[in-house]
């Protein structure tokens, strides 16, 4: 039952007559990589039309990153892009001023009705409760109805406030609208008072060590390994499964060290391990990152659709490779292997890759 003030039987009705009906179901869609854009830059806004086709998700920001004196030219500027450009399979969402901020109402009034029936997703920055949503939700709705749009624009929020998270669950079930979740390590971080000066990744500090090997100021003293830990585990686990329960997809957020494309993997492969569907990508070099990461690789679909194989009618255990598989490493697998197939839709490459793969007793 979603955690609304609505009663289940009107959580579906649009929210303003005329307004297009919300969805029961959120579609399963490619986002590996959000690529973040300025529009109010001229240098970025040229090269977006030729990224159509290469990220799953084009996303103009008119929030943070955009300084406060171009607010205004961000705004046009996305509509622009969005007027003249033919996104294809590609999906154009925008990440909207905060709720708090001077600028958001004319971000939703001038977009809805000037490019609403392009917008994908309208990420919501710093969303604090269910409250948020429900507001953008009933404002989204008016502004659809009178633009007459077909279509409802889905919403997906950032998780960058601690009273955000202690909500996640009310968050996720605010609106039938709500398309996902992504973590905002940054403002977290600041919100929360955490001791990090990064967007995103990890920190050296943040660490456990070996025990000492015996006692005293030497063994103490002594070579004893460090690992350093995911600071954001917590975070993103809370949030995969608030998504998972109302159906919605979770994503990584920004990774702020361009430079450091290992680390970044790593942070993106955590994420993608725990459940998650994609990332942001802030640098056009991130998203090769991005669609390597939150694709299935050869050998991971190759084992699922083995057990897949070797599970016949699904049910009962089976051994291979001397594991042994059942109806719920079977049901991992399938995860596996339907996102395989989603993916093989929207990306040769990929496809060329899948195709590919032979079982044992299968020809080539
Ligand atoms: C905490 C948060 O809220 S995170 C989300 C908000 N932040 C963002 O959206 C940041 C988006 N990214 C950026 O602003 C930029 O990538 C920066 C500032 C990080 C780096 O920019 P630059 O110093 O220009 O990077 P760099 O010199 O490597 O850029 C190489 C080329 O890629 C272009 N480019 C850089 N970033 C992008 C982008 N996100 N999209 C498209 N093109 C880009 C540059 O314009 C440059 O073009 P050129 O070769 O024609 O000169
Ligand atoms: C993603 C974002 O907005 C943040 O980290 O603050
Ligand atoms: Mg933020």
């Amino acid at each position: 039952m979603p955690s609304s003030s609505r009663s289940a039987k009107d959580f579906f009705r649009p929210l303003a007559v005329g307004a297009p009906t919300p969805p029961t179901e959120i579609p399963a869609r490619p986002s590996r990589a959000i690529h973040f854009f300025d529009p109010s830059n001229a240098k970025m806004a040229a090269k977006i039309p030729q990224m159509v086709g290469s990220v799953d998700v084009l996303l103009g920001n008119l929030e943070d990153a955009v300084k406060a004196d171009n607010k205004e030219a961000a705004r046009e500027g996305l509509v622009k892009i969005a007027q003249e450009t033919d996104f294809g399979p590609t999906q154009l969402w925008t990440r909207i001023n905060a709720l708090d901020s001077p600028w958001v109402l004319d971000d939703l009034t001038t977009l809805v009705p000037a490019i609403g029936h392009k917008l994908d997703v309208i990420m919501v920055p710093k969303v604090q409760g269910a409250e948020d949503i429900h507001y953008v939700d009933r404002l989204l709705a008016q502004l659809e109805a009178k633009a007459g749009l077909e279509k409802p624009i889905l919403v997906h929020a950032i998780l960058e406030t601690a009273r955000g998270v202690a909500n996640v669950e009310e968050i996720c079930g605010a609106s039938p609208r709500m398309q996902g979740l992504s973590l905002g390590p940054a403002d977290l971080a600041a919100d929360r008072r955490m001791k990090t000066t990064r967007v995103g990744g990890g920190h050296p500090g943040y660490l456990v060590r070996q025990d000492p090997d015996g006692s005293g100021e030497e063994a103490i003293n002594g070579a004893r390994t460090t690992y350093q830990q995911d600071l954001w585990h917590y975070t993103i686990a809370r949030m995969v499964d608030a998504c998972a329960m109302h159906g919605i997809y979770p994503y990584y957020g920004p990774f702020g060290d361009i430079a450091d494309v290992v680390a970044c993997e790593d942070q993106f492969r955590n994420a993608f391990l725990l459940g998650c569907v994609g990332t942001w990508s802030l640098h056009p070099k991130q998203i090769a990152i991005a669609n390597r990461v939150f694709s299935p690789s050869v050998e991971d679909v190759t084992h699922a659709r083995r057990v897949v194989a070797a599970m016949g009618d699904g049910t009962g255990a089976v051994m291979l490779d001397g594991k042994m598989e059942d109806d719920a490493s079977l049901k991992q697998c399938l995860v596996m292997v339907e996102l395989a197939e989603e993916l093989a839709a929207i990306d040769p490459d990929l496809k060329k890759q899948y195709d590919a793969i032979t079982l044992p007793g299968e020809d080539a």
